[in-house]
């Protein structure tokens, strides 16, 4: 398993730094690292510090922040960025736009598991200016245009 370095910013997370959850988990879930529980109103946005930062440091990956599916579907609790990306040569400490979408205030636990990060590989490229394409298949038509069903 390919690792890649971390600072715990926030001394509580030295014994639950992010692990997978199951073998075939893609996500570490991030925990809210605050001090006290946050009451996020129905709309609002608060940013959340994780206690943790990472270095990916290569340019071939990158990390996401993704919502936690029961937190979204249930409490509306998602993301004011709808998905974070960490560039790989981001060394502060992972931050959660959290933004309660639903209709009723969420009170936030100190610890409480509230996104999830996952490695993503990343490819850099360069750009070739050109006139015209070579011929594809669909062309320009896109937005529904191969028909609804
Ligand atoms: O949910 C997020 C999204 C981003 N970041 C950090 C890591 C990322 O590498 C950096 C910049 O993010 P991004 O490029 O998405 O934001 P920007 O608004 O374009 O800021 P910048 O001008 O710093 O690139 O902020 C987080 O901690 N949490
Ligand atoms: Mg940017």
């Amino acid at each position: 398993m390919k690792t890649i370095d971390v600072k715990i910013l926030d001394p509580r997370m030295k014994e639950q730094l992010p692990a997978y959850a199951t073998p075939g988990s893609a996500g570490l879930d991030l925990r809210a690292c605050i001090d006290a529980p946050l009451t996020i109103k129905a709309g609002e946005t608060h940013l959340v510090p994780t206690g943790l930062a990472i270095h990916i440091a290569d340019p071939a990956y990158a990390a996401m922040i993704l919502p936690r599916s029961g937190m979204g579907h249930k409490h509306g609790i998602v993301l004011g960025n709808l998905v974070g990306l960490i560039d790989s040569d981001y060394q502060g400490q992972l931050m959660v736009s959290t933004w309660n979408r639903g209709q009723n205030d969420f009170t936030l636990n100190p610890m409480e598991r509230l996104a999830q990060l996952v490695i993503v590989p990343v490819l850099q490229v360069g750009f070739n200016v050109v006139e015209e394409f070579g011929d594809s298949e669909r062309g320009i038509g896109g937005f529904g245009s191969t028909g609804k069903h």
